[in-house]
C-alpha cells in the first residue's frame, strides 16, 4: 500500500523496510522526489512535526510519501509521539501534534 505526501505527526519514527522500493523524500533543493535507499539492517530515523516544533525548527520534519508498490512490500514503523489528542505547548501557543503535522505538510506543499 502506498501513502500520500505527509510529514509524520510525532517526534520520531523508526522505520525498517524490506528493500521493495517506494519510499521517497521531497528535496526542495532538487525540486523533486528522491528514493530513500534501502540498506539492509539500517533503520531509517525520521523527524516528525512535534520534534520540529520542540526544536524551534532546528530539526525539520521531511515531507515523504510511499509510491504504490509493484510487488509485495512490508515495512515496520515505530512512532514515538505524544498521546493522541494531548495538547503540547509551543512558544506562544497551545496546539496539537496533528495540527503541527498538517501545517508542516501544508507549508511544504506551498513552498
Ligand atoms: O512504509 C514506509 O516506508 C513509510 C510509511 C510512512 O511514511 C508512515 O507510516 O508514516
Ligand atoms: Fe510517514
Amino acid at each position: 500500500m502506498g501513502a500520500g505526501a505527509h510529514v509524520d505527526q510525532g517526534a520520531l519514527t523508526l522505520l525498517l523496510t524490506d528493500g521493495e522500493p517506494g519510499l521517497q523524500v521531497w528535496s526542495a533543493e532538487q525540486d523533486d522526489w528522491i528514493d530513500v535507499p534501502h540498506v539492509p539492517g539500517v533503520i531509517v530515523v525520521n523527524v516528525g512535526a512535534c520534534l520540529q516544533e520542540w526544536s524551534g525548527g532546528r530539526y525539520s520534519a521531511p515531507l515523504h510519501r510511499v509510491l504504490p508498490p509493484r510487488g509485495d512490500r512490508r515495512s515496520v514503523a515505530f512512532f514515538l509521539r505524544p498521546e493522541k489528542g494531548s495538547p503540547r505547548v509551543s512558544p506562544g501557543e497551545r496546539t496539537s501534534r496533528q495540527s503541527w503535522a498538517s501545517e508542516t505538510t501544508e507549508r511544504h506543499a506551498n513552498a
